[in-house]
């Protein structure tokens, strides 16, 4: 095993990060790093790409007209982050501006593998709003650029080290990280460092929402398979990753380590031999651990429940956190388990609680009509937890599920959304009882009927005092409707976006227009997607023609001009669309995608529920008719 030490590359004057201010837990923090090998970094992120012969990435190159870069404010071993400022709006955002390695003219191999599978890990997860929102990547000759979702907050690490928190706080903060866990394991990605360090605070409010950061070690790894390569960060390694043998629960493991330390405020392992106890005291200073100590406690050493503060931790949080902590993975919960735990539970408000019912909800498309979206001024406390541990995510209404149903499908990457925008359109047609709720909430927020949503009524209807989102989760959850990157919201892309994708993939019309977007793409009927198909279809405007920006959507819609035979390709704005489709569709690195491929490709895990992404629906107290908020006309 060649380790790597997990300290260099310090930018001068910075603030350090937890690492510098131990000598210990430097040692400790030496982590494995060669995670990306082509096997580890996950095959599709190999792809169809040789990237050894890359010379640029194909990133944009306009950052210095868009941003202005400020100071440092953090540093790892792979880039420095920095303020910047968007010159247009003034929006503050944060930059993560990292060196390119380059041999013999050309980019390093595993350093192009690594920086595109950080770009596209974010371009899926990003969307979720317990991820940082990636804006985007830029290159110059010498630096790559990934302007993210700023974080003012600070690391969960730094309140950790504060000392325990009550366990209110813990099981909500305890619940985010498990959410972030599930929705990673559903799309079949394992992270491989849970740990405080990696989640940051949105803001320095008290409840501010956590954001997980850097995916520098995640990689793909489906339920039941398993990997070799030791990855991690020492103190939060699972003892099967110490073992060579592991997959998705070790994960779960790490979690847990992070939940005895949000409990205790120290580390879970004693070892009596070599009278090892991690705490935080012994972390920032008094005792020195090597990393043959801190694994052999890991694997031997008894689970510490006895001493305070355990005597004052309720039996049902201890009882969670040895389920985290069981050292068999194949007896450890899931994340989706774990999210059930009653300990969790018995916190969540939105398994208990009532939903906001009282205000114009303006997605009901119903009774209330007009969409006029309205602040309730209520100002109580918001929900950012799931939909209630075992609440199923079909049949959930619009009106409570419509953030969560946003964001899973900002999860699915941009060719999977534009196709299945094309898919609506076939369905549109056919299957009008299904989308009918959806198409009334459309025309309440498009009583004029002109099929298109303007940007200020959908930021109107996400700022209606129902969900406590901030300005810029906004425009990420605005940017995932905007399929077509048109500055607004169409019936098609409306209705890509809140549809439940599960239930439609288990009707009988699925396999049908799934080929029919498949031969759209497929001009050559070879029965393989090439890039170039992919490219020309999506450049010509091809399969943007398959909504129009009307809301009939109808198949001759779709048909009229499937492959932009005359399209102007310079100034396509879904360039790198197809790079990253590719590395995520070619299963087999054929360079092509078989009409097998495409249908898994645009198919949702089953695994993927709507509970594991934060509902940040407003729960408001004495709800007078404890309905679901549907308001007659939800899904
Ligand atoms: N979105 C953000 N907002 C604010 N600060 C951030 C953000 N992203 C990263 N940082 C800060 O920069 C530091 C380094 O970021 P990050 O961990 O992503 O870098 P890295 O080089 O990939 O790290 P690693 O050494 O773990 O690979 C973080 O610890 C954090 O303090």
């Amino acid at each position: 095993m060649q380790l790597v030490a997990n300290q260099a590359h310090r930018a001068p004057g910075l603030t350090p990060r937890r690492a510098d201010t131990s000598p210990r837990l430097q040692a400790a923090e030496i982590t494995c790093r060669q995670a990306v090998t082509p096997q580890a970094a996950g095959a599709k992120a190999v792809g169809a790409i040789a990237a050894s012969a890359l010379k640029s990435f194909g990133f944009a190159h306009d950052f210095d007209q868009k941003y202005t870069l400020g100071r440092a404010i953090g540093a790892g071993t792979f880039g420095t982050v920095h303020l910047a400022t968007d010159k247009a709006t003034g929006q503050e955002v944060a930059v993560k501006v990292i060196t390119k390695r380059v041999m013999g003219g050309y980019l390093e191999g595993n350093f192009v593998r690594r920086v595109q599978h950080e770009v596209d890990i974010y371009n899926h997860l990003g969307r979720s709003l317990n991820v940082a929102y990636l804006y985007g990547a830029w290159e110059t000759p010498v630096h790559v650029q990934l302007v993210m979702e700023l974080c003012t907050g600070g690391e969960l690490w730094t309140r950790v080290q504060r000392g325990k928190y009550d366990e209110a706080a813990a099981a909500a903060l305890c619940r985010e990280i498990l959410c972030t866990v599930a929705q990673c394991h559903a799309k079949g990605i394992v992270l491989r460092d849970v740990k405080p360090e990696n989640f940051l605070f949105l803001t320095a409010d008290a409840d501010a929402p956590l954001k997980m950061i850097d995916f520098g070690l995640a990689t793909y790894c489906k339920p039941g398979q398993l990997l070799s390569d030791r990855a991690g960060s020492p103190l939060y390694v699972a003892p099967e990753v110490l073992k060579q043998s592991y997959g998705q629960p070790c994960d779960v493991w790490s979690a847990g380590v992070v939940a005895y330390q949000l409990l205790t405020g120290r580390f879970p392992f004693e070892d009596e031999d070599c009278g090892l106890l991690l705490s935080s005291l012994d972390v920032l200073g008094k005792k020195h651990f090597t990393n043959k100590e801190i694994f052999f406690a890991i694997l031997y050493g008894d689970l510490d429940f006895r001493r305070p503060p355990w005597d004052e931790i309720s039996e049902l949080a201890r009882d969670f956190v040895a389920h985290l902590l069981e050292r068999d993975p194949a007896k450890r919960p899931s994340a989706e388990q774990a999210l059930k735990h009653p300990w969790l539970r018995q916190f969540d408000a939105s398994a208990s609680g009532t939903s906001a019912t009282s205000s114009t909800a303006s997605v009901d498309g119903g009774s209330n009509g007009g969409g006029a979206a309205t602040t309730d001024g209520n100002g109580s406390a918001a929900s950012r937890s799931g939909g209630g541990g075992g609440v199923s995510g079909s049949g959930r209404p619009l009106s409570d599920s419509l953030v969560q149903r946003l964001q899973r499908f900002g999860t699915y990457g941009r060719l999977k959304q534009l196709a299945l925008r094309a898919v609506v359109s076939f369905m549109a047609t056919a299957e009008t009882e299904r989308i009918a709720s959806l198409a009334a909430a459309f025309r309440s927020l498009d009583p004029a009927g002109r099929g298109v949503v303007p940007y200020d009524s959908v930021v109107a209807l996400l700022n209606n005092g129902e969900w406590d989102l901030s300005r810029t989760e906004v425009s990420q959850l605005l940017a995932t409707f905007d399929i077509d990157l048109e500055g607004n919201v169409d019936y098609n892309e409306w209705l890509a976006a809140l549809i439940d994708w599960r239930e439609v993939q288990e009707s009988a019309g699925w396999q049908k227009y799934v080929n029919q977007v498949f031969d759209m793409f497929d001009q050559g009927h070879t029965g393989r997607l090439t890039p170039e198909n992919i490219q020309r279809v999506l450049c010509g405007g091809g399969l943007l023609g398959a909504a129009g920006s009307g809301s009939s959507g109808s198949e001759a819609d779709v048909l009229a001009d499937p492959g932009g035979a005359d399209a102007e390709l310079d100034e396509c704005p879904f360039d790198d669309v197809v790079p990253a489709a590719m590395r995520e569709a070619d299963e087999d690195h054929d360079g092509s995608i078989s009409r097998e491929e495409f249908v898994r490709f645009l198919s949702t895990a089953p695994g993927d529920k709507l509970e594991f992404y934060e509902s940040r629906r407003k729960r408001l107290g004495g709800s007078s008719s404890g309905s679901d908020g549907n308001g007659g006309g939800g899904l």
